[in-house]
């Protein structure tokens, strides 16, 4: 298993850190990990002058499995934007064609009371969010800023999608309801743009060829507010970069907080990228109290889609329930009568409950 590690900015390091060392129990165990660091993101733009420079896209590209942090902080917002961490993010993610982004809104029973939704609502919660994220606003082009013929300064972005990248997430949506309920709900706003229109009339033709899957469609306004009122009508969600970006954030927090948010980033060959969903939190960086869950979480999903290892994906999503069965929690999650644990508190104990 060669797995390229990124800690990125921010709090990248610290939660990254936790999840290295729940790699290096499984390769004291026996599994065969080899692990090579590389900078992605801020980090790399302060060493090598670029966001995704050629040092870690050699590293990245020989990998079967990337772990990665998170990039982006404050100290960079004023940069050029391509040379802007998230650019590196952009570019990773379209260099290793990691098109499929599978976000699971899980809620560990053990957080059910402490959520600010009400139990009977999230208890059993179990939604599989599915994102395309190498199209849409986030790549369209052109993109950029002008002045119009009235004088007035405007930015633009484009919206698009081709047919054979809707038609590829599709069948990896499809392909996952089968596994799971057969219930699929793909989220749009085909009300209003065409690129909605286009995505619904292409879900509706590659529906023919998974007859046993229920396909709804949903705006993605409602779909918004549908989270929040009734979670658990849903159980496979698919849908655009930018809306699913969106989305996955607001249903983090049915699961206790977007520090619970794990995911994996997938292309054709099921090489992955493996991250939380959440970003580099500069308001808690170098703290030691961001929740490193999410990406423990996120190595339990690179055991489970790159290396097809379930039971070691299995032991690790059974040592992150352990421990809050044993009441630690980070203080994101914290409730009165729990025991408040530090980001490598927290990692201290995964560790100790995978023995
Ligand atoms: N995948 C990535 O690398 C992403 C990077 N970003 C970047 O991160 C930077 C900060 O963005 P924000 O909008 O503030 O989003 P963010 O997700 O970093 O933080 C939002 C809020 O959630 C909290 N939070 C996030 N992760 C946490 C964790 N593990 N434990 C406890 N609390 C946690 C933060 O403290 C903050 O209050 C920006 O530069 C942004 O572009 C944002 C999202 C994803
Ligand atoms: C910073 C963005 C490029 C990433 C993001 O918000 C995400 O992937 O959820
Ligand atoms: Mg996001």
């Amino acid at each position: 298993m060669k797995i390229a590690v990124l800690p990125g900015d921010g709090i990248g390091p610290e939660i990254v850190a936790q999840a290295v060392r729940v790699l290096e129990v499984l390769r004291t165990e026996g599994l065969k990990i080899e692990i090579e660091a590389a900078p992605l993101g801020g980090a790399a733009y302060d060493q090598y002058g670029a966001p995704y420079p050629e040092f870690t896209r050699k590293i990245c590209r020989a990998a079967d499995a990337v772990l990665l942090g998170a990039v982006g902080g404050p100290q960079y917002d004023t940069l050029d934007r391509p040379l802007r961490p998230e650019r590196g993010l952009l570019g990773i993610r379209k260099d290793l064609g990691l098109f499929a982004n599978l976000r699971p809104a899980v809620l560990f029973p053990e957080l059910a009371n402490g959520s600010t939704l009400k139990p009977e609502v999230i208890s059993g919660l179990d939604i599989m969010i599915i994102r395309d994220l190498t199209g849409d606003i986030h790549f369209g082009e052109p993109r950029g800023m002008r002045t119009n013929d009235r004088g007035e300064r405007e930015a633009f972005n484009t919206m698009i999608y081709t047919e054979p990248e809707i038609r590829r997430i599709a069948h990896v949506a499809f392909g996952i309801a089968m596994k799971r309920d057969k219930k699929l709900c793909s989220v749009d706003k085909a009300n209003v743009l065409e690129v909605s229109e286009f995505w619904k009339e292409i879900f509706t033709d590659v529906a023919r060829e998974y007859p046993q899957v229920q396909l709804s469609h949903m705006y993605v306004d409602n779909a918004a507010m549908q989270l929040v009122r009734n979670p658990k009508q849903f159980d496979v969600m698919v849908t655009t970069n930018l809306f699913g970006d969106i989305l996955s954030d607001e249903a983090s927090m049915l699961t206790g907080s977007i520090g619970m948010l794990a995911s994996a980033s997938l292309n054709e060959s099921k090489k992955g990228l493996y991250e939380p969903s959440h970003g580099s939190a500069p308001d808690i960086a170098g703290k030691n109290v961001a929740n490193p869950l999410a990406t423990i979480l996120s190595v339990a999903m690179m055991m489970r889609y790159t290396f097809n290892n379930i039971e070691a994906a299995d032991r690790i999503e059974n040592a992150v329930k352990k421990v809050l069965e044993k009441g630690f929690r980070t203080g994101d999650i914290f409730e009165p009568g729990m025991q408040k644990l530090s980001c490598s508190g927290m990692g201290n104990q995964v560790v100790a409950a995978l023995g």
